[in-house]
């Protein structure tokens, strides 16, 4: 439907916002169209059919679109963290009044139904020369912005993206003065999820470890440790869960402390945390396994340890993390895991074992499958 043509919104004073602007402008994929609407009321929002859903502030969905459609506000800081912010929506409150209290000016631009392009804070400037930089002082009243600058440049550094000096600065003030410490920590798992599937996710963590939000937020990550982490996390391939093996490379060369602290902090889902956890896991039998080649009972212990019997779609991920450092044991285990994975507990109940017999006769002739098969290579 063209807006033009659009009863909902017809004598509205809309304009496209965020997102969408700066993606259209930049050649990136378009996602979630937001729009503001400024000089109207909640009541004449919903006489027009659009279904009100905001909890915090006015934000409507369009009756046919579903898109959504926010009032122009003002939010003004009170109190630390998330919790404290006085919102103020009516019909005096201008486009430009809503466009000052967004993050950085590449995201405080709008656009007419038209096309036509209203930007009081230099948005396109700064998406020309590559730069996030904030739009007002009131960068600092939420601190999640440090996260969301980390994310984009992880999303944009590779088109040459940076972030404005005097932007870093506030950054590295919010994090000095503890700021970033409030933000609770299903918000930053929030952004560190999404940033783990942009194309540079490296970039996320080095934004926040040069301003010392790392240290803050995930301390085990933080220099010195952060360049043996992004060294493992750069092999991972694309593939399904992406996300999650960026995730578990990261923390794999830390102690089962850190781990759990580290996924703990940013209260990271179970799923990411095992991962890790398991990363690490392989990672110790590679030294434990060492020089010894070819050691049955132990690729066996990694096998039960990573409980590849019940969870196989581990397996496939995990070998690709020890072949980046060890071909010749992925490949070792890799053989291993064929063969063994074909012994099924059903021969052996045929076979008459039942109970604590049956699962160690399995074990066995897993691991003297392994043996036989290791010494014929
Ligand atoms: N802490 C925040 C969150 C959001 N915004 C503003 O709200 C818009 C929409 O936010 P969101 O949908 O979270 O991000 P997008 O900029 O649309 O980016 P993405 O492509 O990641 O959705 C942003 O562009 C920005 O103007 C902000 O100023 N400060």
């Amino acid at each position: 439907m063209s807006v033009d043509s659009d009863t909902a919104i017809e004598g509205l004073d809309v304009y496209l916002v965020g997102g969408a602007v700066r993606d259209a402008r930049l050649g990136w994929p378009v996602g979630d169209r937001d729009w503001v609407v400024v000089g109207t009321t909640p009541e004449e929002m919903r006489r027009r059919g659009f279904q009100s859903v905001g909890r915090d502030f006015p934000v409507f969905l369009h009756p046919v679109t579903h898109e959504e459609y926010a009032l122009a506000r003002t939010e003004r800081k009170q109190g630390h963290g998330y919790t404290g912010f006085e919102i103020h929506a009516s019909p005096d409150v201008t486009l430009e009044q809503d466009l000052a209290r967004r993050d950085f000016t590449i995201n405080a631009m709008a656009e007419k139904p038209s096309g036509e392009l209203v930007d009081p804070y230099g948005g396109e400037r700064d998406l020309d020369a590559r730069r996030l930089r904030h739009v007002s002082p009131a960068f600092v009243e939420d601190p999640l912005r440090v996260l969301r600058a980390a994310r984009f440049l992880a999303r944009y550094r590779q088109l040459g993206f940076g972030i404005a000096p005097e932007t870093q600065a506030l950054m590295r003030q919010l994090a000095a003065s503890g700021e970033v410490g409030y933000l609770v920590a299903e918000r930053v798992w929030t952004e560190t999820g999404k940033a783990l599937g942009e194309v540079d996710p490296g970039a996320y963590f080095e934004t926040l470890d040069a301003c010392g939000a790392l240290a803050v937020l995930m301390p085990p990550l933080a220099t010195p440790a952060l360049a043996t982490s992004l060294e493992r996390m750069s092999d991972v391939t694309d593939g399904e869960d992406q996300a999650l093996w960026r995730w578990a490379r990261l923390g794999e060369h830390l102690d089962d402390e850190s781990i759990t602290a580290l996924n703990d902090g940013v209260k990271a889902p179970n799923a990411f945390r095992e991962a890790m956890r398991l990363a690490a896991l392989s990672r110790r039998l590679r030294q434990h396994i060492g020089g010894v080649r070819r050691n049955a009972s132990a690729i066996m212990g990694w096998l039960d340890a990573i409980d590849a019997w019940r969870r196989p779609e581990r397996v496939a991920p995990l070998l690709a993390l020890i072949a980046h450092d060890d071909g010749a044991l992925a490949d070792d285990l890799a053989l291993a895991w064929r063969l063994a994975s074909q012994i099924l507990p059903r021969a052996l109940l045929e076979e008459g074992f039942q109970g604590p017999a049956l699962g160690q006769e399995l074990a066995r002739r897993r691991e003297e499958t392994i043996r036989e098969a290791l010494e014929t290579l």
